[in-house]
């Protein structure tokens, strides 16, 4: 019984379905049937009298009484399913015992469920058992069930609006559920508001007629500013993946509880500016722009996911200066890329595509002329980076002899050597291959005079950016002869979706291998990109670390146990720490940890505090005028 008579909040909760993710009684007859020709079947007659009900479609009592009959269920598969649904209690729930426990007084389990498998669960996290209002099985002689107490107005209809009648609470009640009869309490007066609680099943009759749709325990007690374990719900953080990731990358973002939108093509610059406005991750590859007009735009946007190596496509400085930590996957794709640069080298050299082409169009033409081994010949790499260095162990590998250039010193993998200037490495090469990043300053890097430089006849491949080699002068080379053939993977403008045309001068030139920016595109790559930036992500959205980042100073955080995490971005300019820990002062905020990095330009400061500290203490942190942007997590 309810003791407590002070003018207060009370939250009626639903459980099936809602406190945990599965409904009982269709869990009870997946149990009781289990080895049962027929099970299948009879439990989908179950679950479908359990929708009719929850959609009020059929009478409740009607419903209750058509699934007892049919659950064959004794006492030892009730215990299995207590067993069971200790694994299926909502994860929200599950994460917010404290709020259970600390407000077990308020908090009414009602439910046309039965007492014998709610009690056990909900007083496990620290409801109390006065306060399940439920079914209770009638069992006959060797404990099979039998039936249902029939006094109960539980199973009964309209039984939910007939207990809280007689309850008489004495304060404002609300009600959280996902069925219809949830509603009901609203629609009959007993409830002031009907919150549709969506994390397991959504009902559209059910979302329609509610005040507020809660994915999650944790939107309910958000709205309701309810203690809760996390500061900020997931499911109201918006991300947005292009370009088709991996599926894995969804799954670790759902399995969070976010808000994901996947999108299988890549956005403009317009469209992008359109969606990005509520957006706070947004996971890209390599054919989204995000441009400094974009970041404007993204006030909520905290971090970007490249899903793959180049980031070019970013505006790095404008994410900076913005506080959008940037992050990419350096290597995961690397070796798909060395892979496909070996396979469309020996193509070339062995003449086998001018043969292949020459086959489709019937002509038999079986001759050496013009095919060569790859051993011995010369492989000059622009570029000694993660890909340069890879395909020039794999180049050693073939016999081919190794040279590269790099701007920057790099020390040569096994008997590769350093040479001291593109013109060098150009004049030196039997094939050329462009493995630079798609830094803005790159652009050309190959043209109409570095060609000339090239030994005739040689081969040449760009798998790096389109806007690395001068495509025109590539287009002349190869009508004069002086590049043998290429293997072109990259282009200057790139379709956005498959649906759009690929328009380029290369397009019919024999001897030419022209593929759709796939040099990364493995089930193997992506599916290794899919995981690791989530995992970056997911660890600089929880914890604030920054591992990994292609843009912000990195710092690895230990887990937060306790505290409050302050983490603060600002513009690196002398002084701003001390104005940080003025306000600590001024407000006597005990610091449980303190971290701070800085770049070129910003800083990063993240303090852990004790959870108490007075209104006005965050404000003030928020109003340093330096500050970029402010995030708490706890
Ligand atoms: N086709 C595809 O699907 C893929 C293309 N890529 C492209 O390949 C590029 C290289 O990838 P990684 O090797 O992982 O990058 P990386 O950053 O490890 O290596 C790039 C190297 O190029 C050097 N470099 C930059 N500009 C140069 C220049 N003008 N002359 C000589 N050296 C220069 C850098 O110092 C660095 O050592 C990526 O930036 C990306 O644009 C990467 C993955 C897939
Ligand atoms: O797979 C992609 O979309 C882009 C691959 C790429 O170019 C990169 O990783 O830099």
């Amino acid at each position: 019984m309810l003791t407590n008579t002070i003018e207060q909040t009370y939250y009626v909760i639903d459980f099936d379905s809602t406190f945990t993710q599965v409904e009982g009684l269709d869990e009870l007859a997946n149990i009781a049937l289990a080895g049962n020709p027929n099970r299948e079947k009879v439990v989908q007659q179950i679950r479908d009298l359990t929708d009719a009900a929850m959609n009020g479609e059929l009478s409740f009592a009607e419903g209750l009484r058509q699934r007892i009959s049919l659950l064959q269920a004794n006492r030892s598969h009730v215990e299995a399913l207590v067993d069971f649904l200790r694994t299926k209690v909502s994860d929200s729930f599950a994460r917010n015992r404290a709020f259970l426990r600390d407000y077990s007084e308020a908090i009414l389990i009602v439910s046309s469920g039965f007492k014998e498998f709610i009690v056990p669960i909900v007083t496990e996290l620290g409801l109390k058992e006065e306060n399940v209002y439920a079914n209770t099985f009638r069992f006959d002689a060797d404990d099979n069930i039998i039936g249902v107490d029939d006094e109960n107005v539980l199973s009964q209809d309209k039984g939910k609006v007939k207990l809280l009648e007689s309850l008489a609470l004495p304060g404002d009640v609300c009600v959280i559920g996902d069925g219809y009869t949830d509603y009901e309490l609203r629609e009959a007066g007993v409830a002031s508001r009907f919150y549709a609680f969506t994390e397991n099943v959504e009902r559209t009759k059910v979302t329609s007629v509610a005040d507020h749709v809660v994915p999650s325990l944790d939107e309910f007690l958000f709205l309701n500013n309810l203690p809760r374990s996390q500061s900020y719900p997931k499911s109201r953080i918006k991300i947005l993946l292009l370009e088709n990731v991996h599926p894995v990358a969804r799954q670790a973002f759902e399995e969070q509880g976010f808000n994901v939108e996947f999108l299988k093509g890549a956005l403009d610059e317009d469209e992008l500016i359109e969606k990005i406005k509520d957006v706070t991750i947004l996971g890209i590859r390599s054919k989204t722009n995000v441009t400094r007009r974009v970041l404007e735009n993204a006030p909520r946007l905290i971090a970007i996911g490249a899903f793959c190596i180049g980031t070019n496509q970013i505006d790095l400085k404008a994410a900076t200066e913005k506080g959008v930590a940037v992050f990419n996957a350096p290597y995961s794709n690397t070796r798909s890329v060395v892979e496909l640069a070996v396979g469309e080298m020996i193509m070339l050299i062995r003449n086998v595509v001018t043969k292949s082409n020459g086959m489709h169009e019937g002509k038999w033409d079986k001759s050496a002329n013009n095919s060569f081994e790859v051993r011995g010949k010369k492989l000059g790499l622009v570029g000694y980076g993660h890909i340069g260095t890879q395909l020039s162990v794999i180049g050693e590998a073939l016999g081919m002899e190794v040279y590269f250039y790099d701007v920057v010193d790099k020390m040569p993998i096994g008997n590769a050597k350093k040479l001291k200037s593109l013109d060098d490495l150009l004049r030196i090469a039997d094939v050329v291959s462009m493995h630079i990043d798609g830094r803005k300053d790159n652009k050309n890097v190959i043209g109409k005079r570095e060609f000339e430089l090239m030994k005739d006849g040689v081969v040449f491949l760009n798998l790096a950016r389109g806007h690395v080699v001068e495509v025109e002068a590539l287009v002349e080379a190869l009508k004069s002869g002086k590049v043998w053939g290429a293997g072109v993977d990259v282009f200057p403008y790139e379709p956005k979706t498959n649906n759009e045309p690929f328009e380029s001068e290369l397009r019919g030139l024999p001897n030419v291998i022209l593929t759709p920016h796939i040099g990364g595109s493995t089930e193997e790559a992506q599916e290794g990109i899919g995981h690791y930036v989530p995992e970056r992500l997911l660890e600089y959205i929880n914890n604030g670390s920054t591992t990994g980042s292609v843009n912000f100073p990195e710092v690895q955080l230990p887990l937060l146990k306790g505290s409050h995490r302050l983490l603060h971005i600002h513009k690196n300019v002398p002084g701003i720490l001390a104005k940080l820990n003025n306000i600590f002062a001024k407000y006597n905020v005990n610091i449980t940890g303190q971290y701070l990095k800085t770049n070129e330009q910003i800083g990063y400061v993240i303090m852990d505090v004790e959870r108490s500290y007075e209104d006005g203490f965050i404000d003030e942190i928020k109003n340093v005028e330096e500050t970029i942007k402010f995030r708490m997590l706890y």
